[in-house]
C-alpha cells in the first residue's frame, strides 16, 4: 500500500483506457490476485463447508474433519481480509490513475482561455468525467479479471470431480460471464452512452439558473427554465431506468444461469453417486460450489456498463486535453510573474481582434505606449474596447497584427470575481505573499472601509456593486504590476470616491512608471489621462 501524500501523482498523459491502467502494471497485477484470492477464497469456503457438513452428518472420528474445519475458518476469515486489502490496493491505483488525469486536465485548462465553453458542462467533465477513471480500476477491471480467474480455478476442480458438471459449470460461466454482459451492454449502450453528456447538460441548466435566480424572479420567468431542468432531468432519468432495467434483466439471467449449473450438478452428480462413481459427500460441493461462483459473476453485467459508461466519460475527458487552445493564458502569466524584461509598455500594431466564431470587433489598431503613459480608449458601447484588453492580456488571440506587453500586468476586470471568502483573502490574489499590514493598506489606499475577515458571500453578493469594484482594485494595488489595465475602474462610485481612488492609483503608478490603459466611458477620467484614443465604430 502506499501513502497518496507522499508518492509524487501519476500524470496519465492519456485517457486511452487501456495505457492508463498499464501505466502502472504491477500494481493492477497485485489488486487482480488480490481479488482472485478473495472471491476464490469465498467460493473455496462454500465447497469446503459443503463438504464437511456432507462428511460430518456420517460422523466420522472428528480427527478426519480437522483439515477441513481449519479450510472453513481460514478461508472465512480469509474472504474478509483478503478482499480489505484488495480495496485498499485498486482504490490507491484508481486514485492514483484520477489524481494523474485530473492534473493533466486542469494543465489543459491552464493553456486555453476557454471562452465560449458551457461552465456547467466543462465542470462536469472536469470532475465527474475524470472520476470514471475510478471505476475502470475498481469496477470493470479488478471484478473482471479476478472473477475470470476464480471461475476457470473452479471449472478445473469441478470437471476434476465430475467432467459432466464441469462441463455445465463452464457453459454457465461462458452464459454469466460473457454472454450476459455482452448482451446488457448491446441492449443498453445508448443510454448509457448519454448518460454522462446528460449529467453535463444538467450541470449546465442548473448553474446557470442559479446564477440568474433574481432576474428570473423578479421577471417571473422561472418556469421556463424550471421546464428546462425538469426536462433535462427526465431525459436523464429515462437513460438511467433503461440502464437499470438491462442490469435488472440481466440479474434474473444470472439467476438462470446459476440455476442451471446447481441443478445440472445436482443430476449429474446424482447419477454419478448412484453408479458408485462419486462418494456421495462430494454431491454437496458439485451443487454448492458452483452457486458460490455465480454469485462472483452476478457483478459482470453491471462492470460492463461500467466499463461503456467509463469510456464515454474517458472520451469526454479527452476531448478537454486536445482542444484547441483559445488564447494564451500561460504566457500572461509569465509575462505577469517575469521581472519585468525591460521598460514596462503596450505595443499593438495592426491589430485585428474578436471572440472566437465571430468577425473582428476592431481593426487594423495601432496603440504604443510607454512607461509612465496614461491612455484612455473610449468608443461607444460595444465598439470593442473590452476587445482589444482581453487580447492585450492573451485571453484572446489576435486575429491579426501584433501586441506585445512587456513588464508585470495587472488587470481591472469590468466583471471582476469575487470569491466566496473574505475581503482580505481576495485581495491577496494580487499577491500571495502579501502579508496582513499590506492587505490592510491596498484595502485603505483603495478606499475600502471593511474588516478584511468580512466575507463577501458568493459571487460578491453579500457587499455593494461599488464596494466589490473597490476590492478588485485593493487586489490591483496590492500587486506590484507596472502595466496596468483598467476596465471601468470608477465604474459604480460616487464623484469624490472615484477622483480619490484615481489620485491614489496615478500616484503609484508614476512611483512605479506603469504604463496604464484605462478603459472609459467617464470623460472626467478620460481627461486625466496623457492620451486618449478613440475606437472606431466598424
Ligand atoms: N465573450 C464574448 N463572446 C462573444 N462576443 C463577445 C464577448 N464579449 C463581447 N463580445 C462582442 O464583442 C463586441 C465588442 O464587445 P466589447 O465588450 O469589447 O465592447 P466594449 O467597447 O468594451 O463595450 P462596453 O463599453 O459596453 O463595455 C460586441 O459586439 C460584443 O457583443
Amino acid at each position: 500500500m502506499t501513502d497518496l501524500s507522499t508518492r509524487p501523482e501519476v500524470t496519465a498523459g492519456t485517457t486511452d483506457p487501456l495505457r492508463l491502467l498499464t501505466s502502472r502494471p504491477r500494481q493492477l497485477v497485485r489488486a487482480v490476485l488480490l481479488g482472485s484470492l478473495a472471491s476464490g477464497a469465498g467460493v473455496a469456503l462454500i465447497g469446503t463447508a459443503a463438504w464437511l457438513l456432507s462428511r460430518a452428518a456420517e460422523q466420522p472420528p472428528v480427527m478426519y474433519l480437522m483439515v477441513a474445519i481449519v479450510g472453513v475458518r481460514a478461508f472465512g476469515i480469509g474472504k474478509g481480509v483478503l478482499r480489505y486489502v484488495e480495496r485498499l490496493d485498486s482504490h490507491d491505483l484508481a486514485l492514483r490513475l484520477q489524481a494523474g488525469l485530473r492534473l493533466d486536465t486542469w494543465r489543459a485548462l491552464t493553456r486555453s482561455t476557454w471562452v465560449g465553453r458551457r461552465s456547467g458542462d466543462l465542470l462536469s467533465r472536469v470532475v465527474n468525467d475524470v472520476e470514471a477513471v475510478q471505476d475502470l480500476v475498481v469496477r470493470v477491471v479488478v471484478p473482471f479479471a479476478s472473477a475470470g480467474l476464480v471461475a476457470a480455478a473452479t471449472t478445473i476442480v469441478i470437471t476434476v470431480l465430475s467432467p459432466g458438471s464441469g462441463l455445465l459449470l463452464a457453459v454457465s460461466v461462458v452464459l454469466a460471464g460473457v454472454l450476459l454482459p455482452w448482451l446488457t451492454t448491446r441492449v443498453a449502450a445508448r443510454s448509457v452512452g448519454t448518460l454522462a453528456p446528460l449529467r453535463g447538460e444538467l450541470a449546465d441548466v442548473a448553474a446557470e439558473a442559479n446564477d440568474a435566480a433574481p432576474d428570473l424572479v423578479a421577471y417571473g420567468a422561472t418556469d421556463a427554465v424550471l421546464a428546462r431542468i425538469t426536462d433535462v432531468d427526465r431525459r436523464l432519468r429515462r437513460a438511467e431506468q433503461r440502464a437499470a432495467w438491462a442490469t435488472g434483466v440481466a440479474g434474473f439471467g444470472q439467476v438462470l444461469a446459476s440455476g442451471v449449473a446447481v441443478l445440472g450438478g445436482l443430476l449429474v452428480g446424482a447419477v454419478q453417486v448412484f453408479a458408485g462413481v462419486l462418494p456421495p459427500v462430494q454431491l454437496a460441493v458439485l451443487v454448492l460450489t458452483p452457486l458460490a461462483l455465480h454469485e462472483v459473476l452476478s457483478t459482470l453485467p453491471a462492470a460492463a456498463l461500467a466499463w461503456r459508461r467509463s469510456r464515454v466519460a474517458l472520451e469526454r475527458v479527452r476531448e478537454v486535453l486536445t482542444a484547441p487552445t483559445v488564447g494564451s493564458p500561460d504566457r500572461l502569466a509569465s509575462s505577469a510573474d517575469g521581472a519585468g524584461d525591460g521598460e514596462p509598455g503596450i505595443a499593438i500594431t495592426g491589430l485585428s481582434a474578436g471572440w472566437p466564431d465571430r468577425g473582428p470587433a476592431v481593426v487594423g489598431l495601432d496603440l504604443h505606449f510607454a512607461a509612465g503613459e496614461k491612455v484612455a480608449l473610449v468608443g461607444p458601447s460595444g465598439v470593442g474596447k473590452t476587445t482589444v484588453a482581453a487580447t492585450a492580456l492573451g485571453l484572446l488571440p489576435p486575429l491579426a497584427g501584433r501586441v506585445v506587453v512587456t513588464g508585470r500586468v495587472g488587470y481591472l476586470a469590468q466583471d471582476a470575481y469575487l470569491f466566496d471568502t473574505t475581503v482580505g483573502e481576495n485581495v491577496r490574489i494580487g499577491r500571495r505573499d502579501a502579508r496582513d499590514t499590506e492587505i490592510a493598506e491596498a484595502l485603505l489606499r483603495a478606499r475600502v472601509a471593511m474588516p478584511v475577515d468580512r466575507l463577501v458571500g458568493v459571487h460578491g453578493t453579500a457587499v455593494s456593486g461599488g464596494e466589490a469594484r473597490r476590492i478588485a482594485l485593493a487586489r490591483l494595488v496590492v500587486g506590484d504590476a507596472n502595466v496596468l489595465i483598467l476596465d471601468e475602474p470608477t465604474e459604480h462610485l460616487d464623484a469624490p470616491t472615484a477622483t480619490a481612488l484615481i489620485d491614489d492609483l496615478w500616484a503609484s503608478a508614476e512611483a512605479s512608471r506603469a504604463a496604464v490603459l484605462v478603459i472609459t466611458h467617464d470623460p472626467v477620467l478620460a481627461a486625466r489621462c496623457d492620451r486618449v484614443v478613440t475606437l472606431p465604430t466598424l
